[in-house]
Protein backbone atom coordinates (compact mmCIF):
# COMPACT_ATOMS: atom_id res chain seq x y z
CA UNK A 1 0.00 0.00 0.00
CA UNK A 2 2.79 2.59 0.98
CA UNK A 3 4.65 1.55 -2.31
CA UNK A 4 1.35 2.59 -4.42
CA UNK A 5 0.87 5.90 -2.12
CA UNK A 6 4.48 6.45 -3.10
CA UNK A 7 4.17 5.93 -6.82
CA UNK A 8 1.24 8.01 -6.76
CA UNK A 9 2.69 10.49 -5.33
CA UNK A 10 5.86 10.52 -8.03
CA UNK A 11 3.26 10.81 -10.55
CA UNK A 12 1.61 13.25 -9.46
CA UNK A 13 4.99 15.23 -9.38
CA UNK A 14 5.85 14.28 -13.26
CA UNK A 15 2.95 15.62 -14.19
CA UNK A 16 3.27 18.96 -11.86
CA UNK A 17 6.49 19.06 -13.47
CA UNK A 18 5.18 18.52 -17.08
CA UNK A 19 2.61 21.27 -16.76
CA UNK A 20 4.78 23.53 -15.09
CA UNK A 21 7.28 23.00 -18.35
CA UNK A 22 4.85 23.52 -20.99
CA UNK A 23 3.31 26.74 -19.39
CA UNK A 24 7.16 28.15 -18.83
CA UNK A 25 8.88 26.90 -22.29
CA UNK A 26 5.74 26.74 -24.71
CA UNK A 27 4.01 29.84 -25.86
CA UNK A 28 0.34 29.99 -25.14
CA UNK A 29 -0.55 30.13 -28.79
CA UNK A 30 0.77 26.27 -28.95
CA UNK A 31 0.00 24.77 -25.72
CA UNK A 32 -3.50 23.22 -27.20
CA UNK A 33 -1.68 21.48 -30.10
CA UNK A 34 1.05 20.49 -27.37
CA UNK A 35 -1.64 18.64 -25.27
CA UNK A 36 -3.45 17.35 -28.13
CA UNK A 37 0.07 15.69 -28.94
CA UNK A 38 0.23 14.78 -25.31
CA UNK A 39 -3.25 13.36 -25.28
CA UNK A 40 -2.38 11.36 -28.72
CA UNK A 41 0.20 10.19 -27.11
CA UNK A 42 -1.54 8.47 -24.29
CA UNK A 43 -3.73 7.20 -26.34
CA UNK A 44 -1.53 5.12 -28.12
CA UNK A 45 -0.94 3.19 -25.18
CA UNK A 46 -4.04 3.09 -23.84
CA UNK A 47 -5.83 0.61 -23.83
CA UNK A 48 -9.32 2.00 -25.00
CA UNK A 49 -10.87 3.38 -27.84
CA UNK A 50 -13.23 6.43 -26.95
CA UNK A 51 -16.24 7.34 -29.12
CA UNK A 52 -17.53 11.12 -28.63
CA UNK A 53 -21.28 11.29 -29.59
CA UNK A 54 -22.30 15.33 -29.42
CA UNK A 55 -25.74 16.24 -29.34
CA UNK A 56 -25.41 18.57 -31.96
CA UNK A 57 -23.75 17.44 -35.09
CA UNK A 58 -22.75 20.89 -37.07
CA UNK A 59 -26.40 22.41 -37.02
CA UNK A 60 -28.36 19.62 -36.89
CA UNK A 61 -29.57 17.42 -34.33
CA UNK A 62 -27.25 13.86 -33.43
CA UNK A 63 -30.25 11.23 -33.40
CA UNK A 64 -27.27 9.15 -32.37
CA UNK A 65 -26.95 11.62 -29.05
CA UNK A 66 -30.80 10.82 -28.31
CA UNK A 67 -31.16 7.46 -28.96
CA UNK A 68 -28.19 6.85 -26.54
CA UNK A 69 -29.81 9.16 -23.89
CA UNK A 70 -33.25 7.07 -24.12
CA UNK A 71 -31.00 3.93 -23.96
CA UNK A 72 -29.13 4.95 -20.75
CA UNK A 73 -32.10 6.19 -19.31
CA UNK A 74 -33.36 3.00 -18.86
CA UNK A 75 -30.21 1.53 -17.84
CA UNK A 76 -30.30 4.31 -15.00
CA UNK A 77 -33.86 3.54 -14.25
CA UNK A 78 -32.74 -0.58 -13.97
CA UNK A 79 -29.52 -0.01 -12.49
CA UNK A 80 -30.33 2.84 -10.27
CA UNK A 81 -27.69 4.06 -7.87
CA UNK A 82 -25.30 1.35 -7.92
CA UNK A 83 -23.07 2.68 -10.51
CA UNK A 84 -24.05 6.16 -10.75
CA UNK A 85 -25.02 8.11 -7.49
CA UNK A 86 -26.45 11.09 -9.57
CA UNK A 87 -29.44 11.08 -12.31
CA UNK A 88 -31.60 13.52 -13.34
CA UNK A 89 -35.18 12.70 -13.84
CA UNK A 90 -37.85 14.13 -16.61
CA UNK A 91 -40.85 14.15 -17.60
CA UNK A 92 -41.98 15.39 -21.34
CA UNK A 93 -45.48 17.13 -22.45
CA UNK A 94 -48.23 14.50 -22.37
CA UNK A 95 -46.18 11.78 -21.06
CA UNK A 96 -46.79 10.38 -17.93
CA UNK A 97 -43.67 8.31 -17.70
CA UNK A 98 -40.65 9.30 -15.26
CA UNK A 99 -37.64 9.42 -17.41
CA UNK A 100 -33.93 8.96 -15.60
CA UNK A 101 -31.06 10.39 -17.08
CA UNK A 102 -27.48 10.73 -16.50
CA UNK A 103 -26.69 13.24 -14.76
CA UNK A 104 -24.21 15.92 -16.12
CA UNK A 105 -20.62 14.71 -15.91
CA UNK A 106 -21.33 11.35 -14.62
CA UNK A 107 -20.78 8.26 -15.93
CA UNK A 108 -22.25 4.57 -15.92
CA UNK A 109 -21.61 1.38 -16.85
CA UNK A 110 -22.84 -1.02 -19.34
CA UNK A 111 -21.98 -4.74 -20.94
CA UNK A 112 -22.87 -5.48 -24.23
CA UNK A 113 -22.12 -9.07 -25.18
CA UNK A 114 -20.22 -9.74 -22.08
CA UNK A 115 -17.81 -6.69 -22.85
CA UNK A 116 -17.85 -4.01 -20.56
CA UNK A 117 -18.22 -0.38 -21.74
CA UNK A 118 -18.23 3.10 -19.97
CA UNK A 119 -20.65 6.38 -20.74
CA UNK A 120 -19.73 9.69 -19.60
CA UNK A 121 -22.27 12.14 -20.36
CA UNK A 122 -19.75 14.94 -20.46
CA UNK A 123 -21.11 18.56 -20.66
CA UNK A 124 -19.18 21.94 -21.31
CA UNK A 125 -20.13 25.44 -21.37
CA UNK A 126 -20.44 27.04 -25.02
CA UNK A 127 -17.35 28.95 -25.18
CA UNK A 128 -17.99 31.25 -28.62
CA UNK A 129 -20.93 31.44 -30.33
CA UNK A 130 -20.68 30.63 -33.61
CA UNK A 131 -23.06 31.97 -36.42
CA UNK A 132 -25.86 29.50 -36.72
CA UNK A 133 -29.45 29.47 -38.44
CA UNK A 134 -30.53 28.60 -35.37
CA UNK A 135 -30.35 29.72 -31.59
CA UNK A 136 -27.45 26.64 -30.28
CA UNK A 137 -28.14 25.82 -26.54
CA UNK A 138 -25.38 27.26 -24.00
CA UNK A 139 -24.08 24.53 -23.17
CA UNK A 140 -22.41 21.71 -25.13
CA UNK A 141 -23.12 18.17 -24.50
CA UNK A 142 -22.04 14.80 -25.63
CA UNK A 143 -21.39 11.14 -24.64
CA UNK A 144 -18.08 9.31 -24.50
CA UNK A 145 -18.10 5.80 -24.79
CA UNK A 146 -14.98 4.18 -23.83
CA UNK A 147 -14.61 0.55 -25.21
CA UNK A 148 -11.55 -1.81 -24.95
CA UNK A 149 -9.48 -1.63 -28.02
CA UNK A 150 -9.03 -5.54 -28.49
CA UNK A 151 -12.79 -5.20 -29.61
CA UNK A 152 -13.42 -5.03 -33.31
CA UNK A 153 -15.37 -2.47 -35.09
CA UNK A 154 -18.41 -4.91 -35.56
CA UNK A 155 -19.31 -4.91 -31.60
CA UNK A 156 -19.43 -0.90 -31.78
CA UNK A 157 -21.15 -1.36 -34.85
CA UNK A 158 -23.95 -3.86 -33.73
CA UNK A 159 -23.91 -2.45 -29.85
CA UNK A 160 -25.00 1.13 -31.66
CA UNK A 161 -27.95 -0.59 -33.95
CA UNK A 162 -28.92 -2.43 -30.43
CA UNK A 163 -28.96 1.07 -28.82
CA UNK A 164 -30.87 2.48 -31.19
CA UNK A 165 -33.37 -0.13 -31.79
CA UNK A 166 -34.10 -0.40 -27.81
CA UNK A 167 -34.23 3.58 -27.61
CA UNK A 168 -37.24 3.40 -30.56
CA UNK A 169 -38.90 0.37 -28.36
CA UNK A 170 -38.33 3.25 -25.26
CA UNK A 171 -40.00 6.33 -26.85
CA UNK A 172 -43.12 4.49 -28.21
CA UNK A 173 -43.55 3.29 -24.41
CA UNK A 174 -42.92 6.45 -22.73
CA UNK A 175 -44.66 8.72 -25.11
CA UNK A 176 -48.76 8.45 -24.73
CA UNK A 177 -50.62 6.43 -28.36
CA UNK A 178 -51.85 8.86 -30.11
CA UNK A 179 -55.10 8.60 -32.02
CA UNK A 180 -55.85 9.94 -35.29
CA UNK A 181 -59.02 10.56 -37.32
CA UNK A 182 -59.73 11.97 -40.57
CA UNK A 183 -63.08 13.39 -39.09
CA UNK A 184 -61.88 16.69 -41.62
CA UNK A 185 -63.04 15.14 -44.41
CA UNK A 186 -60.25 15.49 -47.37
CA UNK A 187 -58.78 18.82 -46.04
CA UNK A 188 -55.01 19.31 -44.99
CA UNK A 189 -53.90 20.80 -41.98
CA UNK A 190 -50.76 23.71 -42.22
CA UNK A 191 -48.45 20.73 -42.28
CA UNK A 192 -50.02 18.91 -45.24
CA UNK A 193 -51.44 16.09 -43.03
CA UNK A 194 -55.01 15.22 -43.55
CA UNK A 195 -54.91 13.40 -39.80
CA UNK A 196 -55.78 15.02 -36.39
CA UNK A 197 -54.45 13.42 -33.26
CA UNK A 198 -55.15 13.56 -29.99
CA UNK A 199 -53.44 11.87 -26.74
CA UNK A 200 -54.52 8.31 -26.52
CA UNK A 201 -55.42 7.86 -22.88
CA UNK A 202 -58.01 4.27 -23.10
CA UNK A 203 -56.87 2.78 -20.27
CA UNK A 204 -58.43 -1.06 -21.43
CA UNK A 205 -55.50 -3.80 -21.56
CA UNK A 206 -56.27 -7.24 -22.33
CA UNK A 207 -56.14 -7.77 -18.40
CA UNK A 208 -59.46 -5.86 -18.12
CA UNK A 209 -61.02 -7.50 -21.23
CA UNK A 210 -63.49 -10.01 -20.56
CA UNK A 211 -63.62 -12.66 -22.92
CA UNK A 212 -62.44 -16.47 -23.66
CA UNK A 213 -59.05 -16.89 -21.98
CA UNK A 214 -57.36 -19.39 -24.65
CA UNK A 215 -59.10 -16.60 -27.26
CA UNK A 216 -57.43 -13.85 -25.38
CA UNK A 217 -54.05 -15.59 -25.14
CA UNK A 218 -54.14 -16.56 -28.91
CA UNK A 219 -54.88 -13.34 -30.05
CA UNK A 220 -51.80 -11.43 -27.51
CA UNK A 221 -49.39 -14.08 -29.44
CA UNK A 222 -50.70 -13.68 -32.54
CA UNK A 223 -49.71 -9.46 -31.84
CA UNK A 224 -46.40 -10.51 -30.49
CA UNK A 225 -45.39 -12.52 -33.56
CA UNK A 226 -46.53 -10.09 -35.27
CA UNK A 227 -44.38 -7.32 -34.02
CA UNK A 228 -41.64 -9.45 -33.77
CA UNK A 229 -41.99 -11.19 -36.88
CA UNK A 230 -39.72 -8.80 -39.21
CA UNK A 231 -37.57 -11.15 -39.87
CA UNK A 232 -40.48 -13.63 -40.87
CA UNK A 233 -42.04 -11.28 -43.24
CA UNK A 234 -39.20 -10.64 -45.60
CA UNK A 235 -38.35 -14.38 -45.82
CA UNK A 236 -41.52 -15.25 -46.64
CA UNK A 237 -41.70 -12.15 -49.41
CA UNK A 238 -45.03 -10.90 -47.21
CA UNK A 239 -46.24 -7.48 -46.79
CA UNK A 240 -45.36 -6.58 -42.76
CA UNK A 241 -48.91 -6.38 -42.52
CA UNK A 242 -52.27 -8.32 -40.49
CA UNK A 243 -55.61 -7.95 -40.40
CA UNK A 244 -58.55 -8.76 -37.83
CA UNK A 245 -62.40 -8.58 -38.39
CA UNK A 246 -63.94 -8.45 -35.33
CA UNK A 247 -67.22 -9.23 -35.30
CA UNK A 248 -70.43 -9.35 -32.33
CA UNK A 249 -73.50 -7.80 -31.07
CA UNK A 250 -72.70 -4.36 -30.07
CA UNK A 251 -70.96 -3.71 -26.03
CA UNK A 252 -68.81 -7.11 -26.40
CA UNK A 253 -65.63 -5.21 -26.13
CA UNK A 254 -64.76 -5.15 -30.42
CA UNK A 255 -63.47 -0.78 -29.73
CA UNK A 256 -62.21 -2.38 -25.92
CA UNK A 257 -60.23 -5.14 -27.69
CA UNK A 258 -58.43 -2.23 -30.43
CA UNK A 259 -57.61 0.10 -27.36
CA UNK A 260 -56.02 -2.98 -25.77
CA UNK A 261 -53.84 -3.88 -28.72
CA UNK A 262 -52.40 -0.70 -29.34
CA UNK A 263 -51.46 -0.71 -25.52
CA UNK A 264 -50.37 -4.10 -25.66
CA UNK A 265 -47.91 -3.00 -28.79
CA UNK A 266 -47.44 0.84 -27.99
CA UNK A 267 -49.27 1.48 -31.54
CA UNK A 268 -50.98 4.52 -32.24
CA UNK A 269 -54.50 4.21 -33.91
CA UNK A 270 -56.04 5.73 -37.06
CA UNK A 271 -59.76 5.50 -36.68
CA UNK A 272 -60.60 5.81 -40.37
CA UNK A 273 -63.86 7.28 -40.79
CA UNK A 274 -64.79 5.60 -44.19
CA UNK A 275 -68.24 8.06 -44.43
CA UNK A 276 -65.79 11.32 -44.69
CA UNK A 277 -63.74 9.83 -47.41
CA UNK A 278 -65.19 10.21 -50.93
CA UNK A 279 -62.68 8.85 -53.27
CA UNK A 280 -60.58 5.57 -53.39
CA UNK A 281 -57.47 8.00 -54.42
CA UNK A 282 -58.50 9.79 -51.46
CA UNK A 283 -58.48 6.68 -49.13
CA UNK A 284 -54.91 5.61 -50.46
CA UNK A 285 -53.89 9.11 -49.41
CA UNK A 286 -54.55 8.90 -46.08
CA UNK A 287 -52.89 5.40 -45.89
CA UNK A 288 -49.46 6.98 -47.30
CA UNK A 289 -50.22 9.64 -44.24
CA UNK A 290 -49.97 6.99 -42.09
CA UNK A 291 -47.11 5.88 -39.63
CA UNK A 292 -45.47 1.97 -39.02
CA UNK A 293 -46.45 0.76 -36.02
CA UNK A 294 -49.88 1.11 -35.78
CA UNK A 295 -53.76 0.04 -36.37
CA UNK A 296 -55.61 1.31 -39.01
CA UNK A 297 -59.19 0.98 -37.36
CA UNK A 298 -62.56 1.54 -39.71
CA UNK A 299 -65.45 0.55 -37.07
CA UNK A 300 -68.79 -0.90 -37.87
CA UNK A 301 -68.02 -1.77 -41.57
CA UNK A 302 -70.96 -2.73 -42.90
CA UNK A 303 -72.31 0.48 -42.07
CA UNK A 304 -69.84 2.82 -43.40
CA UNK A 305 -69.73 1.96 -47.23
CA UNK A 306 -72.45 -0.58 -49.14
CA UNK A 307 -69.82 -2.88 -49.94
CA UNK A 308 -72.39 -5.82 -51.59
CA UNK A 309 -73.24 -4.30 -54.67
CA UNK A 310 -69.83 -5.15 -55.72
CA UNK A 311 -70.34 -6.20 -59.46
CA UNK A 312 -71.52 -2.97 -60.12
CA UNK A 313 -68.48 -1.02 -58.59
CA UNK A 314 -66.13 -3.53 -59.87
CA UNK A 315 -64.95 -1.79 -63.46
CA UNK A 316 -64.82 1.49 -62.14
CA UNK A 317 -63.00 0.54 -59.01
CA UNK A 318 -60.35 -1.12 -61.12
CA UNK A 319 -60.06 2.14 -62.89
CA UNK A 320 -60.11 4.45 -59.71
CA UNK A 321 -57.25 2.16 -58.48
CA UNK A 322 -55.04 2.92 -61.41
CA UNK A 323 -55.08 6.52 -60.53
CA UNK A 324 -56.32 7.29 -63.82
CA UNK A 325 -60.79 8.44 -63.16
CA UNK A 326 -61.18 9.57 -59.25
CA UNK A 327 -58.97 11.98 -57.57
CA UNK A 328 -60.56 15.39 -55.90
CA UNK A 329 -59.91 17.16 -58.70
CA UNK A 330 -61.79 14.85 -61.19
CA UNK A 331 -64.90 14.43 -58.98
CA UNK A 332 -66.26 17.75 -58.29
CA UNK A 333 -69.82 15.69 -58.06
CA UNK A 334 -69.41 14.12 -55.08
CA UNK A 335 -67.60 16.57 -52.99
CA UNK A 336 -71.09 18.00 -52.03
CA UNK A 337 -72.80 14.45 -52.39
CA UNK A 338 -72.55 13.92 -48.83
CA UNK A 339 -71.73 10.21 -47.25
CA UNK A 340 -74.06 7.19 -46.75
CA UNK A 341 -74.82 4.22 -48.04
CA UNK A 342 -76.21 5.26 -51.17
CA UNK A 343 -73.20 7.14 -52.27
CA UNK A 344 -70.55 4.78 -52.10
CA UNK A 345 -70.48 2.28 -54.61
CA UNK A 346 -72.33 4.39 -57.28
CA UNK A 347 -71.20 5.50 -61.02
CA UNK A 348 -71.96 9.20 -61.34
CA UNK A 349 -73.71 10.50 -64.31
CA UNK A 350 -70.32 10.27 -66.33
CA UNK A 351 -69.79 6.95 -65.62
CA UNK A 352 -66.81 7.68 -64.08
CA UNK A 353 -66.44 6.17 -60.55
CA UNK A 354 -65.83 9.58 -58.09
CA UNK A 355 -66.76 7.11 -55.12
CA UNK A 356 -65.32 4.70 -52.58
CA UNK A 357 -65.27 1.41 -53.45
CA UNK A 358 -65.24 -2.06 -52.31
CA UNK A 359 -62.32 -2.86 -54.12
CA UNK A 360 -60.61 0.41 -53.32
CA UNK A 361 -60.80 -0.21 -49.79
CA UNK A 362 -59.29 -3.80 -50.77
CA UNK A 363 -56.28 -1.96 -52.70
CA UNK A 364 -56.14 -0.15 -49.24
CA UNK A 365 -55.80 -3.24 -46.84
CA UNK A 366 -54.58 -5.53 -49.38
CA UNK A 367 -52.86 -4.00 -52.89
CA UNK A 368 -49.52 -3.07 -53.94
CA UNK A 369 -50.43 0.45 -51.94
CA UNK A 370 -51.05 -1.45 -48.28
CA UNK A 371 -47.49 -1.67 -48.25
CA UNK A 372 -46.16 1.74 -48.72
CA UNK A 373 -45.03 1.45 -45.20
CA UNK A 374 -44.35 -1.71 -42.59
CA UNK A 375 -45.75 -2.97 -39.21
CA UNK A 376 -49.15 -2.05 -39.65
CA UNK A 377 -52.23 -3.71 -38.16
CA UNK A 378 -55.84 -3.13 -39.97
CA UNK A 379 -58.80 -3.51 -37.93
CA UNK A 380 -62.21 -4.39 -39.00
CA UNK A 381 -65.07 -4.20 -36.80
CA UNK A 382 -68.93 -4.87 -37.60
CA UNK A 383 -72.28 -5.80 -35.53
CA UNK A 384 -73.57 -7.88 -38.49
CA UNK A 385 -71.00 -10.29 -40.19
CA UNK A 386 -73.57 -12.02 -42.79
CA UNK A 387 -73.95 -8.25 -44.20
CA UNK A 388 -70.55 -8.11 -45.37
CA UNK A 389 -69.29 -9.22 -48.76
CA UNK A 390 -67.76 -12.83 -49.22
CA UNK A 391 -64.78 -10.87 -50.39
CA UNK A 392 -63.68 -9.23 -47.25
CA UNK A 393 -63.73 -12.44 -45.63
CA UNK A 394 -62.25 -14.76 -47.74
CA UNK A 395 -59.52 -16.56 -46.34
CA UNK A 396 -55.79 -14.93 -46.44
CA UNK A 397 -58.20 -11.05 -46.62
CA UNK A 398 -58.50 -10.57 -43.05
CA UNK A 399 -56.03 -13.05 -41.23
CA UNK A 400 -58.02 -13.33 -38.20
CA UNK A 401 -61.83 -13.25 -37.57
CA UNK A 402 -62.39 -12.89 -33.61
CA UNK A 403 -66.39 -13.46 -32.33
CA UNK A 404 -66.75 -11.06 -29.52
CA UNK A 405 -69.43 -12.98 -27.58
CA UNK A 406 -72.49 -11.95 -25.03
CA UNK A 407 -70.85 -12.40 -21.42
CA UNK A 408 -69.79 -16.13 -20.76
CA UNK A 409 -68.64 -17.18 -16.98
CA UNK A 410 -65.06 -16.72 -17.39
CA UNK A 411 -65.84 -13.11 -18.92
CA UNK A 412 -67.82 -12.65 -15.78
CA UNK A 413 -64.96 -13.70 -13.16
CA UNK A 414 -63.06 -11.01 -14.88
CA UNK A 415 -65.62 -8.08 -14.58
CA UNK A 416 -66.57 -9.00 -11.09
CA UNK A 417 -62.46 -8.68 -10.57
CA UNK A 418 -62.72 -5.59 -12.71
CA UNK A 419 -64.80 -4.01 -10.88
CA UNK A 420 -65.64 -5.27 -7.66
CA UNK A 421 -62.27 -6.63 -6.97
CA UNK A 422 -63.40 -10.26 -5.78
CA UNK A 423 -62.74 -13.53 -7.10
CA UNK A 424 -64.52 -16.89 -7.09
CA UNK A 425 -63.60 -17.61 -3.57
CA UNK A 426 -65.68 -14.48 -2.76
CA UNK A 427 -68.59 -15.47 -3.50
CA UNK A 428 -70.77 -17.97 -1.64
CA UNK A 429 -71.17 -21.41 -3.82
CA UNK A 430 -75.13 -21.25 -4.44
CA UNK A 431 -74.76 -18.01 -5.82
CA UNK A 432 -71.83 -18.74 -8.09
CA UNK A 433 -73.29 -21.56 -9.43
CA UNK A 434 -76.52 -19.98 -9.73
CA UNK A 435 -74.52 -17.53 -11.52
CA UNK A 436 -72.26 -20.15 -13.93
CA UNK A 437 -76.45 -21.40 -14.57
CA UNK A 438 -77.94 -18.77 -15.88
CA UNK A 439 -74.97 -16.35 -17.30
CA UNK A 440 -75.20 -18.03 -20.73
CA UNK A 441 -79.38 -18.05 -21.37
CA UNK A 442 -79.00 -14.61 -20.20
CA UNK A 443 -77.11 -13.39 -23.41
CA UNK A 444 -76.18 -10.07 -21.50
CA UNK A 445 -73.38 -8.07 -22.92
CA UNK A 446 -69.82 -7.48 -20.95
CA UNK A 447 -71.57 -4.35 -21.46
CA UNK A 448 -74.70 -4.52 -19.97
CA UNK A 449 -72.42 -6.55 -16.80
CA UNK A 450 -70.40 -3.45 -16.39
CA UNK A 451 -73.51 -1.43 -15.85
CA UNK A 452 -74.97 -3.24 -13.27
CA UNK A 453 -71.57 -3.91 -11.12
CA UNK A 454 -70.64 0.15 -11.44
CA UNK A 455 -73.75 0.95 -10.49
CA UNK A 456 -73.36 -1.04 -6.67
CA UNK A 457 -69.68 -1.48 -6.54
CA UNK A 458 -69.88 0.20 -2.95
CA UNK A 459 -71.64 -3.12 -1.92
CA UNK A 460 -69.90 -5.87 -3.03
CA UNK A 461 -72.85 -8.23 -2.15
CA UNK A 462 -75.65 -6.14 -3.13
CA UNK A 463 -73.69 -6.23 -6.70
CA UNK A 464 -73.15 -9.76 -7.09
CA UNK A 465 -77.46 -10.24 -5.71
CA UNK A 466 -78.60 -7.25 -8.39
CA UNK A 467 -76.26 -9.11 -10.87
CA UNK A 468 -77.65 -12.24 -10.48
CA UNK A 469 -81.40 -10.47 -10.35
CA UNK A 470 -80.80 -9.19 -13.71
CA UNK A 471 -79.21 -12.40 -15.26
CA UNK A 472 -82.54 -14.18 -14.20
CA UNK A 473 -85.02 -11.98 -15.29
CA UNK A 474 -83.11 -11.83 -18.76
CA UNK A 475 -82.77 -15.07 -18.99
CA UNK A 476 -86.48 -15.85 -18.30
CA UNK A 477 -87.60 -12.88 -20.99
CA UNK A 478 -85.23 -14.84 -23.65
CA UNK A 479 -87.17 -17.90 -22.81
CA UNK A 480 -90.58 -16.48 -23.00
CA UNK A 481 -89.65 -14.31 -26.08
CA UNK A 482 -88.18 -17.99 -27.82
CA UNK A 483 -91.44 -19.72 -26.89
CA UNK A 484 -93.53 -16.52 -28.21
CA UNK A 485 -91.47 -17.06 -31.15
CA UNK A 486 -91.86 -20.45 -32.05
CA UNK A 487 -95.42 -20.57 -31.65
CA UNK A 488 -95.81 -17.98 -34.46
CA UNK A 489 -93.65 -19.91 -36.56
CA UNK A 490 -95.92 -22.44 -35.87
CA UNK A 491 -99.10 -20.54 -36.79
CA UNK A 492 -97.52 -19.29 -39.82
CA UNK A 493 -96.71 -22.58 -40.86
CA UNK A 494 -99.97 -23.72 -40.02
CA UNK A 495 -101.55 -20.72 -42.49
CA UNK A 496 -99.37 -21.74 -45.15
CA UNK A 497 -100.24 -24.89 -45.19
CA UNK A 498 -103.72 -24.48 -44.88
CA UNK A 499 -103.52 -21.84 -48.18
CA UNK A 500 -101.26 -24.25 -50.38
CA UNK A 501 -102.89 -27.05 -49.60
CA UNK A 502 -105.88 -28.20 -52.64
CA UNK A 503 -109.62 -27.41 -51.71
CA UNK A 504 -110.88 -30.55 -52.16
CA UNK A 505 -108.52 -31.74 -50.13
CA UNK A 506 -107.23 -34.81 -52.57
CA UNK A 507 -103.80 -32.83 -53.79
CA UNK A 508 -103.84 -35.27 -56.84
CA UNK A 509 -103.21 -33.74 -59.98
CA UNK A 510 -106.41 -33.99 -62.52
CA UNK A 511 -106.64 -33.89 -66.45
CA UNK A 512 -106.37 -30.78 -67.68
CA UNK A 513 -105.13 -28.89 -65.50
CA UNK A 514 -102.36 -26.11 -66.12
CA UNK A 515 -99.44 -27.91 -64.78
CA UNK A 516 -96.77 -25.43 -66.13
CA UNK A 517 -99.00 -22.10 -65.52
CA UNK A 518 -98.77 -23.92 -61.86
CA UNK A 519 -95.16 -23.74 -61.31
CA UNK A 520 -94.93 -20.44 -62.75
CA UNK A 521 -96.87 -18.92 -60.17
CA UNK A 522 -94.93 -20.96 -57.51
CA UNK A 523 -91.90 -19.83 -58.79
CA UNK A 524 -92.59 -16.06 -58.81
CA UNK A 525 -93.96 -16.51 -55.58
CA UNK A 526 -90.69 -17.81 -54.17
CA UNK A 527 -88.85 -15.19 -55.95
CA UNK A 528 -87.01 -17.47 -58.30
CA UNK A 529 -85.63 -15.72 -61.17
N1 LIG B 1 -65.32 -7.72 -23.34
C1 LIG B 1 -65.33 -6.65 -22.52
N2 LIG B 1 -64.46 -6.56 -21.50
C2 LIG B 1 -64.46 -5.51 -20.70
N3 LIG B 1 -65.31 -4.49 -20.80
C3 LIG B 1 -66.21 -4.52 -21.77
C4 LIG B 1 -66.25 -5.60 -22.70
N4 LIG B 1 -67.23 -5.37 -23.56
C5 LIG B 1 -67.77 -4.21 -23.23
N5 LIG B 1 -67.17 -3.70 -22.17
C6 LIG B 1 -67.52 -2.42 -21.52
O1 LIG B 1 -68.61 -1.87 -22.23
C7 LIG B 1 -68.30 -0.63 -22.84
C8 LIG B 1 -68.65 -0.70 -24.32
O2 LIG B 1 -67.80 -1.63 -24.95
P1 LIG B 1 -67.22 -1.45 -26.42
O3 LIG B 1 -67.41 -0.06 -26.87
O4 LIG B 1 -65.85 -2.00 -26.45
O5 LIG B 1 -68.20 -2.39 -27.20
P2 LIG B 1 -68.33 -2.61 -28.78
O6 LIG B 1 -68.36 -4.08 -29.00
O7 LIG B 1 -67.29 -1.85 -29.46
O8 LIG B 1 -69.75 -2.01 -29.07
P3 LIG B 1 -70.30 -1.43 -30.47
O9 LIG B 1 -70.53 -2.60 -31.37
O10 LIG B 1 -71.56 -0.74 -30.09
O11 LIG B 1 -69.27 -0.48 -30.99
C9 LIG B 1 -66.83 -0.41 -22.66
O12 LIG B 1 -66.57 0.87 -22.20
C10 LIG B 1 -66.40 -1.42 -21.63
O13 LIG B 1 -66.27 -0.80 -20.39
MG1 LIG C 1 -67.34 -0.19 -30.79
Amino acid sequence: MKELWTTMASLMGVLAFFQTLIHTVVPPELRFAVLKLFQRLFNCFSAYCYYEITEIDGVNTNELYNAVQLYLSSAASSSAFTSSNRLSLTRGLNSSVITYGLANNDRLSDVFRGVPVVWEHIVTPRQSQTFSWRPMPEEKRGFTLRINKKNNAQLLKDYLEFITEKAGEIRRKNQDRLLYTNSRGGSLDSRGHPWESVPFKHPSTFDTLAMDPMMKVQIMCDLSDFANGEEFYKRTGRAWKRGYLLYGPPGTGKSSMIAAMANHLGYDIYDLELTEVNTNSELRKLLMKTSSKSIIVIEDIDCSINLTNRKKTNGGSLESASGKRSGPSESPGRAGAGPGPAGPGDLDGNGNNNSITLSGLLNFTDGLWSCCGSERIFVFTTNHIEKLDPALLRSGRMDMHVFMSYCSFPSLKILLKNYLGIDEVDIEKDVLDELAAVIDAAEMTPADVSEVLIKNRRDNDRAVKELLEALKTRAEKRRVDMRRRVEVEEAEEEEKRALDSPKDGSGAVKCGDDVEGDYKKGDEDNGVD
